[in-house]
Parts: structure tokens; sequence; C-alpha cells
């Protein structure tokens, strides 16, 4: 499970918004047999959370979509090849978009638990 993770990239469909880093906030639920590393003790059989965290901010960083949806089934996909992670719950907040609002974003869910 990873909360909060806060990532800097250009996200939005507005000329200015291509302008501009915003911060966006994903929370994530992933299934992984949690029995494997707990019994061999290495991080090897784990799913990194470490690693998955930088794999996201990369992707983002990189892909730079004007979509929260787009933002989500990309990250979804580089999470299912890169990981093998077969079931996840995915949302994706963008504070600040809509003032009136505490947060704005899109949640997923995909694969099969
Ligand atoms: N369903 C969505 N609606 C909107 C999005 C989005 O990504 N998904 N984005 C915007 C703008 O970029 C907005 O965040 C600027 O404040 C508007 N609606």
């Amino acid at each position: 499970m990873i909360e909060g993770l806060a990532v800097e990239t250009v996200i939005g469909v507005y000329d200015w918004e291509r302008e501009v880093s915003q911060c966006l906030l994903i929370d994530l639920e992933m299934a992984w047999d949690n029995r494997v590393p707990a019994g061999s003790d290495d991080v090897a059989d784990a799913l990194d959370y470490a690693a998955v965290s930088e794999s996201i901010t990369r992707y983002l960083s990189e892909t730079q979509p004007q979509l929260l949806e787009t933002a989500a089934e990309g990250v979804s996909d580089l999470l299912q090849k890169k990981f093998g992670v077969r079931w996840l719950r995915l949302v994706i907040r963008k504070p600040g978009a809509v003032p009136s609002a505490r947060s704005v974003g899109v949640s997923i869910e995909r694969g099969v638990r």
C-alpha cells in the first residue's frame, strides 16, 4: 500500500497548465502474496514500495498527461507490466484544481484480486 505519494508534474488540459508543475497525490492498494517475502525475508520477493513509488514518479514526470484518467490508466498499465501486479485500486487526486472542493480526482480498480 502507498498513501499520499506526492508527484510533481505537468498535468492538465488548459494552456496555462502546460506551463507549470502541479502536485498530484496518489493512493494505491495492490494485491501481492506477502507470505512469500515473509518466509524468505528477502525484498526481492516483495512488492518493493520504494521501487513502485520511484517508477510512478518517473512515469508521470516523463509522460505529462492532460487528463487524470490518462495518468491513472498509464500508471495501472505500468504496475501490471513492470511489477506483475495482478490487481490494484488507484486514486489520483489533484488538490486545488477546484478551489471550492477539498480535492478532486479519479479512482480506478483494475485486474483480478
Ligand atoms: N474528468 C476530468 N475532468 C477534468 C480534468 C481531468 O483530468 N479529468 N482536468 C481538468 C483541468 O485540467 C483542471 O484540473 C484545471 O483546474 C478539468 N476537468
